[in-house]
């Protein structure tokens, strides 16, 4: 049966990226994604420019992604977290929560990182009492883009936010989160900033906004 890219992805990180070394595997994936075939990775223009930045100064305890997808950014940003820091991230198709898995374990970032099957409509509310969360340092969202506001509010009414929470969103251009941006930038509640870069692995505009939540 044909495989699928997900899967010609991970077999690329097996075949060249070393065990145990989160910095291979996110170079194994953009280098298949160049010479190969293009996959929805946040890419490593956005991700060392942007991605990898507000993560480091943000120095997060608790981070949660919202799709997973094939575990690109999730070990991008497991690579960088303080010791005993924790990433959830959100994946709701098995197939590619499969691959994600093992780009994560063979990164050698499993331990600081729970991957949930599962919508976010669903776990969000469940953040609390099911993984003793308590607030959220950082977000990452990279799922549907047409959930990215959907799912901020459902964050803010759920309490998983405070004074300071950083919410980070890839492709605010392209494919572009419109209502996203436009609730984000006019309420009184977020200092929002935007970064602009390219489309991963393409000269296209793109670009990610990060946006604090003022509490
Ligand atoms: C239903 C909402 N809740 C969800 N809960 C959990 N997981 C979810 C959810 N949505 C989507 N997912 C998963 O996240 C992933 C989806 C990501 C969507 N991303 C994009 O569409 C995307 C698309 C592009 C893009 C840009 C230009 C193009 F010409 C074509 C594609 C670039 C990107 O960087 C992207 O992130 C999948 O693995 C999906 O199964
Ligand atoms: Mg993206």
């Amino acid at each position: 049966t044909q495989s699928t890219r997900p899967q010609r992805l991970l077999a690329a990180v097996h075949k060249k990226a070393t065990r145990g070394n989160p910095r291979s595997v996110v170079k194994a994936i953009d280098e298949f994604c160049n010479q190969n075939e293009w996959a929805m990775n946040v890419g490593n223009e956005k991700g060392s420019e942007i991605l990898d930045s507000v993560v480091s100064e943000t120095n997060p305890g608790c981070v949660l992604e919202l799709g997973t997808y094939c575990g690109y950014s999730t070990v991008r940003i497991a690579s960088l977290l303080p010791p005993h820091a924790q990433l959830i991230t959100l994946e709701f198709n098995p197939d590619n929560a499969a691959v994600a898995r093992q780009v994560i374990a063979w990164a050698g970032v499993a331990e600081k990182v729970r991957l949930v099957e599962g919508e976010s409509g669903e776990w969000i509310p469940k953040m609390k009492e099911q993984f003793g969360v308590k607030t959220f340092d950082l977000v990452f969202l990279d799922h549907w883009k047409n959930r990215y506001l959907l799912d901020t509010k459902l964050m803010e009414e759920c309490g998983l936010l405070k004074k300071g929470s950083v919410l980070l969103a890839d492709n605010v251009v392209c494919p572009g989160a419109p209502d996203y941006l436009e609730y984000i930038r006019n309420s009184p509640q977020y200092k929002s900033q935007f970064f602009k870069s390219h489309l991963e692995y393409t000269k296209a505009e793109d670009g990610l906004e990060k946006s604090v939540f003022l509490g």
